[in-house]
């Protein structure tokens, strides 16, 4: 029994990986991520410049998952893209995340990108709810694909999306209906449930500080939505596109019902966080006891196999 797995025709170790803007900031967040049992890892989305982010405090573990409003906060392009270059040829698959705060800044970082010798994945994140007056391009269906109708026309390596959570079957249908118009080679469903807000009753206040303390929900409180975003796209896209799944992995279990419901990868966001690096091994002991007491080989035998009542 195996849960090995391939990815762009990469073999690794498990599915398993970080969720962008989770240990990833640095260099050496993202070289103990790369020493750590994990299959693969994502860097923090990058803007073209570095970002300082919103005040402090600004991500908070609750006792059902997370709230965050970072204000992506990161070392600017350059800083990730040259830490992927230096270190492509020792890892077998890395994750570059981007965005840009403009349209014309992501063209100009999605060229950066491609001019470069990068050989890994780039993750174009649309999704992120944090940054204060942006609103999240991915719920902007127009928007969206005229990004992509502009991105595809230069960009040739492999490009996965960042999407947020959708709640109406209908969003589930038009995006899948953009989406498979394009050469995409993944798309991960979920970012974090966008503008939630946590209070201390203690102290009758909300606990971070941006957006008057409305931030991005991660963590138990969002799983049974990111299952169903994997399921509605799995069910929705061409097989060709894969689909990475994200969101309330906190056990070995919660790794299988994103499997179940077709993702190729899974990542790890809160419970990351909150457990460090140790939590692979610990995710991967668990998913394979499952396996075992299933009768399951490998990832393939209930890869995207949920069943439905009939
Ligand atoms: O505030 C952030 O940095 C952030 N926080 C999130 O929960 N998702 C994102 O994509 C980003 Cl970019």
């Amino acid at each position: 029994m195996t849960v090995e797995t391939s990815f762009l025709g990469i073999t690794l170790a498990n599915p398993l990986m970080n969720a962008s803007g989770v240990h990833c900031m640095t260099v050496a967040e993202m070289d103990e991520l790369a020493q750590s049992a994990a299959g693969a890892f994502v860097t923090k989305t990058a803007t073209r410049d570095y970002r300082a982010g919103n005040p402090q405090p600004r991500y908070v573990d609750v006792p059902l998952g997370s709230i965050n409003s970072m204000g992506l906060p990161n070392e600017g392009l350059a800083y990730y893209l040259d830490y992927c270059l230096a270190r492509q040829n020792q890892q077998a698959l890395q994750f570059l995340s981007v965005v840009g705060l403009s349209y014309d800044e992501i063209v100009e970082n999605l060229r950066t990108i491609e001019a470069s010798d990068y050989q890994g994945v780039t993750e174009f994140n649309l999704s992120c709810p944090n940054v204060p007056g942006k609103p999240q391009i991915a719920y902007d269906f127009e928007l969206t694909e005229r990004l992509l109708t502009e991105v595809f026309s230069f960009f040739t390596k492999p490009l996965g999306l960042k999407l947020p959570p959708y709640f109406d079957i209908a969003h589930f249908d038009q995006m899948a209906a953009i989406l498979n118009r394009f050469p995409l080679t993944y798309v991960n469903c979920v970012n974090s449930i966008g503008n939630g807000l946590y209070i201390d009753v203690d102290k009758e206040q909300v606990v971070i500080k941006p957006k008057g303390g409305f931030g991005g929900l991660g963590g138990d409180y969002i799983k049974p939505t990111a299952l169903a975003n994997v399921r509605a796209f799995h069910q929705r896209l061409n097989p060709s596109i894969k689909i990475i799944g994200t969101g309330g992995v906190r056990t070995g279990q919660d790794v299988f019902e994103h499997i179940l419901c077709g993702a190729s990868l899974v990542q790890v966001g809160t419970a990351l966080h909150q457990e460090g690096v140790g939590i692979f091994e610990r995710l991967v002991a668990e998913l394979e006891a499952i396996m075992e007491a299933k009768g399951y080989t490998c990832l393939e035998d209930f890869q995207g196999k949920l069943r439905e009542i009939n």
